[in-house]
């Protein structure tokens, strides 16, 4: 896709070449899954995380393997352990125990190899937009960093803001310049909590729209933390679906809905019937958390 192309016009392209036949399949994940053909980027073997003296762990006996270039989303009920099993992915919390490997090495703390975007944007108030994406790059000593920064920039449409300060920006502009940061130094795994999570509905989806944009131009292996099923299906390739108490992965779904995609693909069949059965999955954990 053409750098600079915006995310409508991408949209219009879909509309216009896009398959008339029957809706497209999605199944649940089989034994052999499509992406455990792909190289493994990130691998959790029997991830356990406890808090305190808690009887129960936030995290209990977690395997998952994410492809290079994937995208996962994960989903569950408030408190199944999202936050926590990203912060393992990123090096933040240790397991109690498994174990992860990054690239095949295990991960013992944070790594210039994952880029992490939380629901709170963290952008330096006396930087410009600029210069907090050039901010990871200048400490690396990339005499380029201008350049990377403008060019990222460029990438999430905020070109004409770069010598703004962040608190003359909108909410969906800072969580872009936060994207813009957390790519500056090419990490090649995208970690992110609830990244939309403060925005209104309208401006969600143009993110949304925005980061597959994105995605599409550098093809980072993103983990994608939220509480919204659409989201997680219109996003990913893989939606993994925790249980809580202890968080374990309940159930995954592959979502083989065609890329590009763009907002009309929710009213598609297959996307509905994929969201009524992850719907029906999450609803039973939920239940479980208010008992
Ligand atoms: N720092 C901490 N100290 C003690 N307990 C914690 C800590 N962080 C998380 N927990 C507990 O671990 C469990 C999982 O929390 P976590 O935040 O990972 O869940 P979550 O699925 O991300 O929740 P939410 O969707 O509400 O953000 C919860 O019971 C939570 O109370």
């Amino acid at each position: 896709m053409a750098r600079g192309v915006s995310p409508i016009h991408q949209r219009a392209d879909y509309i216009e070449t896009a398959p008339t036949g029957p809706a497209p399949h999605l199944h649940v994940v089989d034994p052999v899954p499509s992406h455990a053909q792909q190289k493994p980027r990130l691998s959790l073997d029997g991830v356990t995380v406890n808090f305190g003296a808690r009887a129960v762990s936030a995290v209990q006996d977690v395997s998952l393997t994410i492809g290079a270039g994937e995208f996962v989303a994960l989903l569950g009920p408030s408190g199944c352990g999202k936050s926590t099993l990203l912060n393992v992915m990123a090096g933040f919390c240790t397991p109690v125990q498994g174990r992860v490997l990054l690239d095949g090495e295990p991960l013992t703390g944070p790594s210039a190899k994952c880029g992490v975007v939380f629901q709170k944007h963290s952008l330096f108030p006396w930087m410009t937009a600029l210069d907090n994406v050039a901010f990871g790059p200048r400490r690396l000593g990339l005499t380029n960093a201008r350049q990377i920064a403008q060019d990222l920039l460029d990438i999430v449409g905020l070109a004409h803001v770069a010598n703004e300060w962040p608190a003359s920006l909108s909410g969906g502009m800072q969580q872009r310049v936060g994207i813009a940061r957390a790519l500056a130094t090419r990490p090649p795994v995208l970690l992110m909590d609830e990244p939309f999570g403060a925005l209104d509905a309208q401006t969600r989806s143009l993110m949304q729209e925005e980061l597959l944009s994105i995605w599409d131009k550098l093809r980072p292996t993103v983990v994608f933390v939220t509480h919204d099923i659409e989201e997680a299906i219109f996003l990913a390739d893989r939606v993994v679906v925790m249980q809580t108490y202890p968080g374990r992965i309940a159930r995954e779904f592959a979502i083989d809905i065609p890329r590009p995609r763009s907002a009309e693909v929710l009213n598609d069949h297959a996307f509905i019937e994929r969201r009524r059965e992850i719907t029906d999955v999450i609803r039973v954990e939920a239940r479980k958390t208010f008992r």
